[in-house]
């Protein structure tokens, strides 16, 4: 089933919360919407749900026009679930209920699980490993086991869209580690599409096909994890998803010239964007630090963070603070004068950015 939004506006009352939006879910695709608080994300998904409606243009379900500036076509009436960043279980429904509940009244539920729905409940409970708690109350789980439940409740009746809201964001830590492979794991056997909001950059680039990033209501890219990490094309994507420091100067042809010193740099496959920007983005493992000697970049190391497997300097050029990460062995001093230069594009390492045991340090 593919579900695709046209030239969606959505405003509230003066305010315009989403401009133009133009996406498409596939079929049996990963999906997330990454974007910082207040970016539309949430409303977005509200409108595929269909607990609003747009102010102008289309959504389709499954080639079928379901909302339009005048006609919404209910939530019930939508081959879809929802799991929420609030679980939003019923307090008076053991584990079982809460599966059993969404069997009874999704109305998309395949005729065949009809007097069959125990068989589904087995099945659903052992995927999500809930097995041994399904007479157990809301008030008596983790909250890693609540989400669980949502998760449960959500895939029972096999939906074909699973539109996720910040699912992960009330877990600890580890926990959500833990649970990216879950998630990764029902989208393997529930071969749904599944929509997942968040402003977690390593959530996004760790599970899904393709990630959205969303600022101020516009979508800036869409693209796969490894396109939008090693190619971002707008200077927004590079600091929101890279971490990238912006350096400033002068794009001519393949060079640069920095607005700080008389060194050029050549290009390393940037978008039109970002040179028409006149910027020449750099992610922290991009940058190399050495002894400075004559026609280089240079700036004097404000901090050095200990990370487990590597350093994080913050560097200060002429008042502008950079950050670079270091492997141990490039050891540098507070104090020490620098000299700043590219590694080659693509060295920094996606799989670190997206399961850092450090980011347990942090
Ligand atoms: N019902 C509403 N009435 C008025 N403004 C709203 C309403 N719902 C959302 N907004 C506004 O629309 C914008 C987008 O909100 P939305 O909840 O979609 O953002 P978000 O990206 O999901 O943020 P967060 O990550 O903080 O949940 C925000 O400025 C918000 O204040």
């Amino acid at each position: 089933m593919s579900t695709t939004m046209v030239n969606i506006n959505k405003n509230f009352g003066k305010f315009q919360a989403l401009h133009h939006i133009d996406l498409t879910v596939k079929d049996g695709e990963f999906l997330a919407i990454l974007g910082p608080s207040g970016c539309g994300k949430t409303t977005l998904l509200r409108l595929l749900a269909g607990f609003e409606s747009p102010t102008d243009g289309t959504i389709e379900i499954d080639g079928k026009e379901a909302a339009n500036s005048k006609k919404v076509i209910p939530p019930e009436q939508r081959n879809v679930s929802m799991v929420f960043q609030s679980f939003a279980l019923w307090p008076h429904m053991n584990v079982r209920e809460h599966i059993q509940f969404a069997m009874d009244y999704h109305r998309f539920v395949d005729k065949g699980w009809k007097g069959k729905s125990a068989s589904r409940i087995e099945e659903v409970l052992q995927i999500v490993g809930l097995e041994k708690f399904e007479k157990r109350m809301p008030g008596e789980l983790s909250g890693g086991q609540k989400q669980r439940v949502s998760l449960a409740r959500a895939i029972a009746p096999e939906p074909k869209l699973l539109l996720m809201d910040e699912p992960l964001s009330n877990l600890d830590a580890e926990l959500r580690m833990e649970m990216r492979h879950e998630i990764q794991k029902l989208h393997r056997l529930t071969k749904a599409s599944i929509l997942y909001v968040t402003h977690d950059q390593g959530e996004a680039l760790a599970m899904a096909d393709r990630i959205v990033v969303m600022n101020g209501g516009k979508i800036e890219q869409i693209g796969t994890p490894e396109d939008i990490y090693y190619h971002p094309e707008t200077p927004f994507v590079a600091t929101f998803v890279g971490k990238a420091n912006l350096f400033e100067g002068r794009w001519k042809n393949s060079s640069f010239s920095h607005v700080d010193s008389p060194v050029v740099w050549e290009d390393d496959g940037f978008s039109k964007q970002l040179k028409d920007k006149n910027i020449y983005p750099l992610r922290p493992e991009q940058i190399n630090l050495s002894h400075p000697s004559d026609k280089q970049l240079t700036g004097k190391i404000i901090t050095k963070q200990f990370q487990g497997k590597e350093y994080h300097y913050s560097i200060d050029i002429n008042g502008k603070i950079i950050v670079a990460h270091l492997p141990l062995q490039e050891q540098f001093q507070i104090g020490q004068h620098v000299a700043i230069t590219p590694r080659k594009h693509g060295d920094g390492s996606l799989a670190s950015e997206i399961g850092n045991p450090n980011e347990l340090l942090v």
